[in-house]
């Protein structure tokens, strides 16, 4: 009769075929074997060799999910490597011949729908971790080479009276590298020189990216404002110099009736639209912005800036840039700035210090060519040229390698990571009871999150509710969808480009909860009724509330960039983002400078759910988007 074995014995058959069966056992030894028993081989010595030398590896231990295990040798080179693996199969699998970046950015196989579009340009994460460890020692704005009046209006004037402020990555990065004082340098005494100095420098480049709401701004503002102070110090200095030796040059014996001649008039000295320092914006809000932030540290750190944009009117641009007490620093719009150095070409040179902030759109197609053109004029005068972004979009990559090979990348370890503390859900418009009616499933998102208790804090109800930015892909989905929702009852405003630049300065001022400067708006009347856009006739009157405790934004992506809404908490992604670099700017306008945030995104027929999907993952796994 066969007996089949009991399943220990078969195990340990397939192991070893020596090994006696509960039936021998039982004839050899009368009792069943111990788990603690010693095997009957151990008296055998270790097993034969191969001819190289090496222990052979059984196929059950080299194959096993324990073929690891209990492994007293380093494999050899090729163990456990599948044979006759095609080309193809090994990129699949990232592997000899896989999509490994040539910057060493590993390949992501779980973000493939993401890596088609190949939008953003990939960095490798032992650069990120190498960065993380540089930033450790930097813990305060008081370790930085910084004056002290800069150091002190950080969080007097910058930062609105909040104590304990540390730098962020982005500062810690870019500050001492701006200002040249790397890892305890000494300050480069020549990028403080001043316009009379004969020895032209070469132009420092610079790249600061950094993920949204990290403080960019803080970060190229303050070395920059430093840099102003010193060479404006030693610009006086010499002055007095100058003086004092023309002084001692008067001839003791000269008649008391003769009169001294009357000072040159030193051209090299005014700066009367003759600024140092440029900051380029895409947008006029963020020119208001970060005008705003300039004003308050010019209280403290004295220095004369202007901010021009099509929000003011030709009047108001002249006095500010030809206001006779000179400006320092300009903050404009690219094409602004370039018809007004149409008129006048010498408003451009002697600026030291470019900034183009938001350089992934400055530098897109449509914007690259003006800002192109600035970038030439200052050429012959410029010391630094600072770009600055949240994401490095693949063309800017190429761009920057192309025009500028010698740019010094400031990247931070969390780049085209979204943070974990903002949360991405998922509305299905094609399921009850929305059945594939994308209005009324936003609406209904939006009256949700107005039901929703309060999380509280971080004055989100502050002005009345909470607010809400929905972004839509096409900018006349966005007076549409206004519409719709203010039939529902809901308190919603559209902003896009059709809609007035002053108007966009009031109602983003309820989302940044940032005071709208004084010179913000010229007029205190309405423009007349031939200008208005039909976006605003739509959007102007008033109607009831009905949906109680939220305020709306719907926006398209000329919103998303770049600006400060630190009272948001949540956003909805009305349409799926085109691309990686779009759901970065999106659902950055919440979770700003650790504060949480919820986005909802509506995903229909036709929509990338794999992209969706992949942007979840990421984002739950604290991974870069790709
Ligand atoms: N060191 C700091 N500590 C606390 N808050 C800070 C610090 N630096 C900047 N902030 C605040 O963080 C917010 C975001 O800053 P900022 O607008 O410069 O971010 P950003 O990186 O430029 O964002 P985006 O990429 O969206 O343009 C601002 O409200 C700013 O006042």
């Amino acid at each position: 009769m066969i007996r089949s074995l009991c399943p220990f014995c078969a195990a340990a058959k397939s192991l070893n075929p020596q090994w006696p069966s509960h039936r021998a056992a039982s004839t050899l030894q009368k009792r069943r074997p111990s788990r603690m028993d010693l095997s009957p081989n151990v008296s055998r010595g270790p097993p034969k060799t191969t001819e190289s030398g090496q222990r052979p590896i059984r196929k059950s231990r080299a194959n096993s999910p324990f073929g690891g295990m209990n492994v007293t040798e380093p494999p050899r080179p090729g163990y456990g490597v599948k044979r006759g693996v095609s080309i193809s199969e090994q990129k699949r699998a990232g592997g000899k011949y896989g999509s490994k970046d040539k910057k060493g950015e590993e390949p992501k196989g779980e973000m493939k729908a993401l890596k088609m579009q190949r939008a953003l340009s990939s960095i490798s994460y032992e650069a990120r971790a190498r960065v993380k460890q540089t930033l450790a020692d930097l813990e305060s704005f008081g370790d930085f080479d910084l004056l002290p009046v800069i150091k002190e209006s950080v969080s007097t004037q910058a930062l609105g009276g909040l104590s304990e402020v540390s730098p962020t990555p982005i500062q810690r990065l870019a500050i001492p590298a701006l200002l040249g004082t790397e890892d305890g340098k000494h300050r480069n005494k020549k990028a403080n020189t001043t316009d009379g100095d004969s020895a032209k420098k070469a132009i420092q480049y610079f790249l600061l990216a950094a993920e949204t709401g990290s403080g960019k701004t803080l970060a190229y503002t303050l070395p920059i404002l430093d840099a102003l102070k010193r060479a404006e110090a030693t610009a006086l200095s010499l002055q007095h110099t100058l003086a004092a030796e023309k002084a001692a040059e008067i001839p003791a014996n000269r008649q008391l009736f003769e009169l001294p001649s009357p000072p040159l008039h030193d051209d090299s000295l005014t700066n009367v639209a003759r600024p140092s320092t440029i900051i380029l914006l895409p947008t006029s809000e963020l020119v208001a912005q970060v005008g705003a932030l300039l004003k308050n540290l010019s209280h403290s750190i004295k220095f004369k800036s202007a901010m021009l944009s099509t929000a003011y009117t030709s009047t108001v641009i002249r006095s500010r840039l030809f206001a006779p007490g000179g400006v320092d620093i300009v903050v404009s719009t690219p094409h602004l700035l370039s018809s007004i150095t149409e008129s006048d070409p010498n408003v451009l040179s002697r600026v030291k210090w470019l900034v183009i902030d938001e350089a992934d759109s400055l530098l897109d197609r449509s914007f690259s060519p003006i800002t192109s053109g600035i970038i030439d004029r200052v050429t012959p005068s410029l010391q630094q040229l600072v770009l600055c972004s949240a994401t490095i979009p693949r063309s800017l990559d190429s761009y920057l390698a192309k025009r500028f090979p010698e740019v010094r990348r400031l990247v931070t370890p969390n780049l085209h990571a979204v943070p974990r503390r903002v949360q991405l859900s998922v509305v299905d418009i094609e399921k009850v009871p929305y059945q594939g009616n994308r209005d009324l499933a936003c609406a209904q998102t939006i009256v949700e999150i107005a039901k929703e208790n309060g999380e509280g804090g971080e004055g989100e109800s502050v002005g009345g509710g909470k607010k809400v930015l929905v972004f839509v892909n096409e900018r006349e989905k966005a007076a549409e969808l206004t519409g719709f929702l203010r039939g529902k009852g809901i308190d919603a405003t559209a902003l896009s480009r059709d809609s007035d630049d002053r108007a966009h300065a009031d109602v983003l001022a309820e989302f940044t909860g940032q005071a709208i400067p004084s010179a913000n708006k010229p007029h205190t009347s309405p423009p007349p009724p031939s200008r208005r856009s039909g976006l605003e006739a739509l959007t102007a009157p008033p109607i009831p509330r009905q949906v109680k405790g939220v305020k709306v934004l719907v926006m398209t992506d000329l919103g998303s960039r770049g600006i400060d809404t630190t009272l948001v908490k949540h956003v909805v992604l009305y349409d799926v983002p085109h691309t990686s670099i779009d759901f970065l700017h999106r659902l950055g306008r919440v979770g700003r400078m650790g504060r949480r945030g919820r986005a909802v995104v509506l995903v229909g027929k036709g929509d990338r759910r794999d992209v969706v999907r992949e942007v979840r993952e990421g984002m739950f796994k604290g991974s870069a988007l790709i």
